[in-house]
């Protein structure tokens, strides 16, 4: 039983201003594994005016000074990785495997990728006789998922300590735990006090508080759509930058010369892995109208070959889903998929036989979808793929980009050229060719309802800097 009800704010392990418990649950076995305190804005208050006086110092320390301050952070992280990685799987469920390697592990890829783009960053560039200056913004407030908590943990706070802006995070109150674990490491690698700053609590309470705060200076939020849009309303009054890394709903497109059974499997496991709860996840598979059945046949075998189940135990491929909320919501999208009249090829409502306890939800497949039925529309955020037959290459386009989402998209085929160009034709964020790999040099956001910012390596960077324009900079004397 973790009991993390304290908030390290300026520094120091403190306790709420008024004492609102929560308990967390393991996902898998639906017992508490943890408690923590439910903030309030006197808490946010505090936070940020220990953010504020420390921005004053850390906003001027060297790009060597910050760049230490990384290298002693990733080093840190690197030594309790086991543990973070824990303590993720026990709040949201995800393998003990992909917790450690994957989850925990990409929050130090975040602070290397930060670290490189620090290395060669232009601060300061001439423009005739004017000198442009990328300056810190300042304080800001990060509001987090539960999905991939450490990694949109690190792909904020990386960033923005490297820029020299001071934070305050708001984790999602579903998976807190692992963010005090990541508390810890910053303190004991030297994070100076004030620097950054962890407040637990509720959206309309603590997220609502930051994003209203007029003494915050940006919002960098990852989430629904829905509450993002609420953060933008709530901070437009004081007119501070919001960042939003929300939703998605993202096709891929498998070409007619493409290697199917390639292709499928690539498509179909990323709908798997962390129970298919990956904001970018291919979660619409466009297929040829000649090769569906085919292709329909591959998905379904290589989904039935999943092994869900205790997220502790080797051998499993993939645990339950975060919480009763997520679990009841797409229980709801699989009857509704069913209702509007999709068929189901494998998997379904319930849970899978064999577990009578825990949110484990049956890897699903469903076939004969067209893309204007609700399952092809909403994001499901659970191991639910829909596949969608078309005619030709420009039929994919025009199914692909008609969505309210542009987070990501993916193409396959055996002819590189003919990828590129379709790839050019998606109003997506981030396209990935022939099953490539995540890049976390590479920007990470999306078009449209998935959001407006742009994570990630240099320009990640970008996003906690202001620019100023110092004109006569370079005048003669
Ligand atoms: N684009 C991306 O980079 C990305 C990455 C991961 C997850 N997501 C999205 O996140 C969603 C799943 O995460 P979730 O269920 O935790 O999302 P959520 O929107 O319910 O919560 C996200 C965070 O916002 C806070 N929040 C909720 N309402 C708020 C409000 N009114 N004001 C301020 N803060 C508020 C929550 O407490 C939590 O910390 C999915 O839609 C997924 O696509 C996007």
């Amino acid at each position: 039983m973790y009991d993390f009800r304290k908030f390290y704010i300026d520094g120091a392990w403190v306790s709420p201003a008024t004492h609102r418990d929560l308990e967390v649950v393991n996902p898998a076995t639906e017992r508490s594994v943890g408690v923590i305190s439910l903030g309030s804005a006197a808490d946010v208050d505090k936070a940020v005016r220990a953010a504020r006086t420390a921005f004053e110092s850390f906003s001027q320390t060297s790009r060597e000074e910050r760049m230490a301050l990384l290298q002693r952070i990733i080093e840190t992280m690197q030594k309790h990785l086991p543990r973070l990685g824990e303590v993720i799987s026990d709040e949201m469920g995800a393998p003990l495997g992909l917790a450690v390697q994957i989850q925990a592990g990409a929050g130090i890829g975040h602070f290397m990728s930060a670290l490189t783009a620090l290395q060669t960053f232009e601060f300061e560039e001439p423009l005739g006789a004017t000198l442009v200056r990328r300056e810190p913004i300042g304080v800001c407030g990060l509001i987090t998922p539960w999905n991939w908590p450490i990694n949109q943990i690190a792909c904020k706070v990386a960033p923005a300590l490297a820029t020299g802006c001071t934070v305050i995070l708001k984790p999602s109150e579903v998976a807190p735990l692992c963010a005090h674990v990541f508390a810890e490491i910053l303190e004991e690698a030297g994070v100076p006090k004030g620097v950054f700053n962890l407040v637990d609590g509720d959206g309309p309470t603590v997220g609502e508080a930051l994003a209203r705060h007029p003494d915050v200076d940006m919002i960098s939020f990852t989430g629904s759509t829905r509450a993002g849009i609420q953060v933008a309303k709530v901070a437009a009054d004081t007119v501070k930058r919001v960042s939003q890394e929300l939703g998605g709903k993202s096709a891929n497109i498998i070409l007619d010369d493409a290697d199917l059974t390639a292709a499928i499997r690539s498509g179909v496991m990323p709908m798997l892995i962390n129970s298919g709860q990956s904001c970018n996840a291919p979660s619409r598979m466009l297929v040829p109208a000649p090769l569906y059945d085919e292709a329909v046949r591959i998905a379904k075998s290589v989904a039935e070959r999943t092994v869900v189940g205790d997220p502790k135990a080797s051998g499993t491929t993939m645990g339950p889903v975060a919480s009763k909320v997520q679990f009841d919501k797409i229980q709801g999208l699989i009857q509704r998929g069913i209702d509007e009249g999709a068929r189901l090829v494998t998997g379904g409502p319930g849970r899978p036989d064999e577990l009578t306890r825990g949110y484990f939800v049956r890897p699903t497949i469903f076939a004969d979808v067209t893309n204007s039925m609700t399952i092809a529309r909403e994001e499901i955020f659970g191991p639910v793929l829909v596949l969608i037959p078309y005619q030709d290459e420009q039929e994919a386009v025009r199914i692909a980009n008609d969505t309210v989402y542009g987070l990501a998209g993916y193409v396959h085929s055996s002819d590189l050229e003919r990828a590129r160009r379709v790839a050019k034709q998606l109003r997506a964020g981030m396209i990935h060719i022939n099953g490539a790999q995540i890049d976390m040099n590479a920007p990470f956001g999306g078009y449209k309802q998935s959001g407006n910012g742009r994570e990630w390596g240099r320009e990640g960077l970008k996003e906690f800097l202001e620019t100023k324009a110092v004109l006569g900079h370079f005048a003669e004397q």
